[in-house]
């Protein structure tokens, strides 16, 4: 089902675990922050909704989503959380560097999930316009940080 068949941000609090004691780093990419901080605010209120202390979160910054993998992984080693929300939004322009740049950042996550103990949440947008970035980091489709959220939740808890 594509994005348009269903709203980003709907979620069932019951299918969530205790989630009072848990650490969640989320790391926000700097580029698009019209964007990125949009998908942190509704990741941030989702997991503080879901019962996630505020002092449990912890938030670090990088230039843009290449760095994500790498800031992700430097959190893990120095905080140890329970789980790290990647954040970034990366919009198509004139040249190949779009693919490059997702291709990397996603291989990156997926590679720090695969070969380390953390679950890292792919919390990026991958558009071809800005609104179709807008429509997704709460806009018609709802939010992809609460969407994020949850699943760092639940992986947390795995
Ligand atoms: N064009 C976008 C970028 N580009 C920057 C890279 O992510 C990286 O920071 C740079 O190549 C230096 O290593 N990043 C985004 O997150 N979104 C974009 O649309
Ligand atoms: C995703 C990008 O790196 C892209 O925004 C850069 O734009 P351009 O391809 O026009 O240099």
């Amino acid at each position: 089902m594509a994005t348009a068949g269903k709203n980003l941000s709907d979620y069932d609090k019951d299918e969530l675990p205790d989630a009072r004691q848990m650490r969640i780093g989320l790391v926000v990419s700097q580029w698009n922050p019209e964007i990125t901080e949009a998908l942190y605010q509704g990741a941030r209120s989702t997991l503080l909704e879901c019962g996630v202390s505020d002092g449990n979160l912890l938030r670090w910054d990088v230039p843009g989503s290449f760095e994500l993998p790498f800031g992700c992984k430097k959190m893990i080693h120095r905080e140890q959380p329970d789980a790290v929300i990647a954040i970034g939004s990366v919009i198509r322009g004139e040249t190949p560097h779009f693919d490059f740049v997702c291709q990397a950042t996603a291989q990156g996550i997926q590679e720090l999930n695969l070969r380390g103990e953390v679950p890292v949440i792919f919390c990026v947008l991958t558009d071809n316009t800005l609104q179709q970035a807008r429509d997704r980091s709460g806009g018609r489709h709802g939010n992809k940080g609460a969407e994020a959220a949850v699943a760092a939740l639940k992986m947390a808890a795995l």
